[in-house]
């Protein structure tokens, strides 16, 4: 290594130290989007950058999606995917698909690679320890002048009704890194398939973490010449939501980003997965790109 490799290598890790000390001991929630799990490589690096984050004393917390992944295991089952405003619409049989990949495939290969790059990540769905408890979503369409409110049912989508962070806590006191995967279960027992972003941010709030990252596959919150928006506020969401700039999978991630920090996390910020050590130049370099949301 030449003195100015060596030189410029010495200098990140420096840079890094002020943000280790500033999350060490604090929570950071990150949302695994299931777009973001492009390819091998870059799941390797999500899982080792998670790794290094538990080993310098910061506890990780992982809620993952899924959605094209779902979506494929339907398309071979010749099921179509319908999504009302980011929402899958999820009957009987999408249920047991939902559960098959998320509480399974996708759950378990994240777990996997965490564990192969040295860490002990547990899988787990809101099932476990009662970790979420659900209710059927209550979706209502948009009133226009001609057509009042209306009831939009989706099926088996649920919304967070209780989050018994319980066993979460439990884990990160022992080491172990939580990898959960947004299932919920009823009072009267039935699973419900909950958007990835919700639970994080339910998560978020209730483990009073200091962060709260959601890795997609877009550089941020784009305008509507596809540029960057590096900071929103409410008022800039509620304008941008009007006027159709923020639609589909953005608009539960957004809402649930505005919840989050409203609840008192420090901060939100919707990052692009497809860049590989998202997680750490987010938080542990000057680097980070992507758009925060505050208050
Ligand atoms: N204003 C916007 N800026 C960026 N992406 C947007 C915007 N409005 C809608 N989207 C869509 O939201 C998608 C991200 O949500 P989603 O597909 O649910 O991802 P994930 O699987 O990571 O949760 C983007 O790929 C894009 O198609
Ligand atoms: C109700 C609902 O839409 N649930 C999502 C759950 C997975 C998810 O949120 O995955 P991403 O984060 O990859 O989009 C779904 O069925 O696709």
């Amino acid at each position: 290594m030449s003195v100015e490799d060596a030189n410029q290598t010495a200098h990140i890790l420096t840079e890094a130290l002020p943000y280790i000390q500033r999350y060490a001991g604090k929570t950071v929630v990150i949302k695994y989007g299931g777009n973001a799990m492009t390819d091998e490589n870059l799941k390797k690096s999500f899982a080792r950058d998670i790794v290094l984050l538990k080993q310098v004393g910061i506890n990780p917390v992982i809620v993952h999606g899924g959605g094209p992944q779902i979506g494929k295991l339907l398309e071979q089952i010749g099921k179509e995917s319908k999504f009302i405003e980011g929402m899958r619409v999820t009957d009987g049989e999408t249920m047991d698909v939902v559960q098959m990949v998320l509480g399974g495939l996708v759950n378990k290969q994240i777990v996997s690679n965490i564990n192969q790059a040295g860490g002990r990540a547990v899988g787990l769905t809101g099932k476990d320890g009662n970790l979420i408890l659900a209710k059927k979503l209550e979706m209502k369409s948009k009133a226009t002048e001609s057509h009042p409110s209306e009831i939009i049912d989706l099926g088996l989508v649920g919304s967070v009704d209780k989050i018994n962070p319980g066993i979460v806590t439990l884990l990160d006191n022992e080491k172990f890194i939580a990898v959960i995967a947004p299932i919920g279960v009823g009072e009267d027992g039935v699973s419900y398939n909950i958007n990835a972003d919700i639970v994080a941010g339910e998560m978020a709030a209730v483990l009073n973490a200091e962060r709260l990252l959601l890795l997609t596959n877009t550089p941020g919150v784009l305008d509507k010449q596809g540029e960057l928006l590096t900071g929103l506020n409410k008022q800039d969401v509620s304008r941008l939501t009007d006027d159709g700039t923020i639609s589909g999978g953005m608009l539960p991630k957004i809402q649930c980003a505005l919840d989050a920090v409203e609840a008192g996390v420090e901060s939100a910020s919707i990052i692009d997965g497809r860049v590989p050590h998202a997680v750490l130049l987010e938080l542990l370099t000057d680097e980070g790109k992507g758009t925060l949301i505050n208050r």
